[in-house]
């Protein structure tokens, strides 16, 4: 479980986060969603101890990201960006060097790496280098990267900015197999349509704090709205920043 409690960060005189509270659970997906600006990527940092709050705590599974970082981190996936893979590595070299740099030995590094590649079906791409590999092949092994220490909790920055129809499908089953284990999966996004398909539970927020949160279909009954980006729209007072 990942947990934000009234963070507040302000950078370069901008109020980033502005007092942002809101818990994701194990076996949901939680989206954040906001047009922007809003602070979703400076909260997503944060959560992962890339930034540090001028006040307020995230937690991942109850364990305070500032106080002790390493314990938290061993608990937390992070999505990278796909294009930014090591070219002239293999996935089971690039995997399992990741895995490595998490703790693991040598042989545990190995056998978890052979078993990320079998969860999500790379075994055919394994050991051919990275370079060249289309979005979709891109996609697994970002995220068997982020999984190989078998976080109970992952991250994803707007996971599916730049890709092609096929490679946001790819990348949509492997979250809802994850959120099937048992994993809290939280992604930010500007997307209404990636977000009414994929998540249970949606943080609405605007200028570094939350506006709403609940279903989709809880925030399209608050709102009395037919539809998710009606009800978004009116949540946030305009349509400035969202993506259809
Ligand atoms: N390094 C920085 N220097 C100056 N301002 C920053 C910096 N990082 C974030 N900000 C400001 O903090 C606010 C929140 O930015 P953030 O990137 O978290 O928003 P976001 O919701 O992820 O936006 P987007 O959807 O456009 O990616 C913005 O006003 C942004 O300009």
């Amino acid at each position: 479980m990942i947990e934000v409690t009234e963070l507040r960060k302000t950078i370069a005189n901008v109020q980033a986060l502005n007092g942002l509270s809101f818990k994701a659970e194990n076996g949901k997906i939680t989206g954040l969603l906001g047009p922007n600006g809003a602070g979703k990527t400076t909260c997503l940092r944060t959560v992962f101890g890339l930034l540090q709050a001028d006040s307020g705590e995230a937690k991942i599974d109850d364990v305070n990201v500032a106080v002790d970082p390493m314990s938290a981190k061993q608990q937390l996936g992070l999505f990278p960006d796909p294009c930014g893979l090591y070219e002239r590595l293999t996935p089971r070299e690039y995997v399992q060097f990741f895995a490595q740099l998490s703790g693991m030995s040598v042989q545990d590094a190995k056998s978890a790496t052979q078993n990320v590649l079998n969860k999500l079906q790379m075994n055919d791409i394994a050991d051919r280098k990275c370079q060249g590999f289309s979005q979709g092949q891109r996609m697994k092994t970002a995220l068997a990267q982020a999984i190989v220490h078998k976080p109970t909790n992952i991250i994803l920055d707007e996971p599916t900015r730049g890709l092609d129809v096929m490679s946001t499908r790819i990348l949509r089953d492997l979250l809802l197999m994850l959120k099937e284990q048992g994993h809290c999966v939280l992604f930010s996004s500007h997307v209404m349509q990636e977000v009414a398909a994929l998540c249970d539970h949606v943080v609405v927020m605007v200028k570094g704090k939350v506006v709403a949160e609940g279903s989709p279909q809880e925030l399209c009954d608050k709102t009395q709205k037919d539809s998710l980006e009606e009800a978004f729209i009116t949540l946030i007072g305009s349509d400035e920043g969202l993506a259809a």
